[in-house]
């Protein structure tokens, strides 16, 4: 079985392959087919499902993983929000949700005036591709939780949901 990712983000690709260590797993380019930033959970869930179902059908016996991140408002503060997606070629789809964390007043102010959290990061920590590294929840977190661990609990969630799901078939359980 192939594992394919909706993305060429090592944070992303990294983290599915260490919970797939005997799959081969391969990022591949897909639009999320929402915004660049994400402003809610229910658009950050869509980008990680339109990433996951446009890799499943890429090719046999494969199965797409999508791995979306965003911004959603609670109780007037920004949190940064990741949701995940694993589609089968059948048509099975499981979704997860990963941490989040409320975001600093003066990073929030700037996703308010229309910029991305990427480039939000890589100004504030003067660094290049913070996304593709330790990512706001590393730097907000000092780096207790980095994007590839974030990830890859999200990652867990999903193989996790589709093997109970495989295993229930097979015994038959409700
Ligand atoms: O190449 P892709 O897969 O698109 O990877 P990405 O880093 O752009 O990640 P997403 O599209 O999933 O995230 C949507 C936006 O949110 C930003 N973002 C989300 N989580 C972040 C984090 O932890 N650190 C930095 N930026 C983050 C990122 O810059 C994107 O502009
Ligand atoms: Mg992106």
């Amino acid at each position: 079985m192939k594992v394919l990712v909706g993305s060429n983000n090592p944070a992303k690709v990294n983290a599915v392959q260490k919970v797939f260590p005997n799959e081969q797993v391969e990022g591949v380019k897909v639009s999320s087919n929402v915004s660049l930033q994400p402003f809610s959970d229910e658009e950050t869930l869509e980008g990680a499902i339109n990433r996951a179902r446009q890799c499943a059908q890429m090719d046999k016996d494969v199965i797409g993983i999508g791995l979306e991140g965003g911004v959603m408002e609670l109780e007037g503060r920004l949190y940064v929000c990741n949701w995940g997606a694993l589609a089968d070629e059948k048509g099975n789809l499981y979704t997860a949700g990963g941490a989040r964390i409320a975001l600093p007043d003066e990073i929030a102010k700037e996703l308010k005036r229309g910029k991305e959290l990427g480039d939000i990061m890589d100004e504030y920590t003067k660094k290049q591709n913070v996304k593709h590294h330790e990512g706001a929840i590393g730097i907000f977190t000092n780096h207790l939780v980095d994007r590839e661990t974030m990830f890859m609990h999200v990652v867990q969630l999903l193989r996790g949901q589709m093997e109970f799901t495989l295993i229930r078939t097979k015994n038959g359980f409700k």
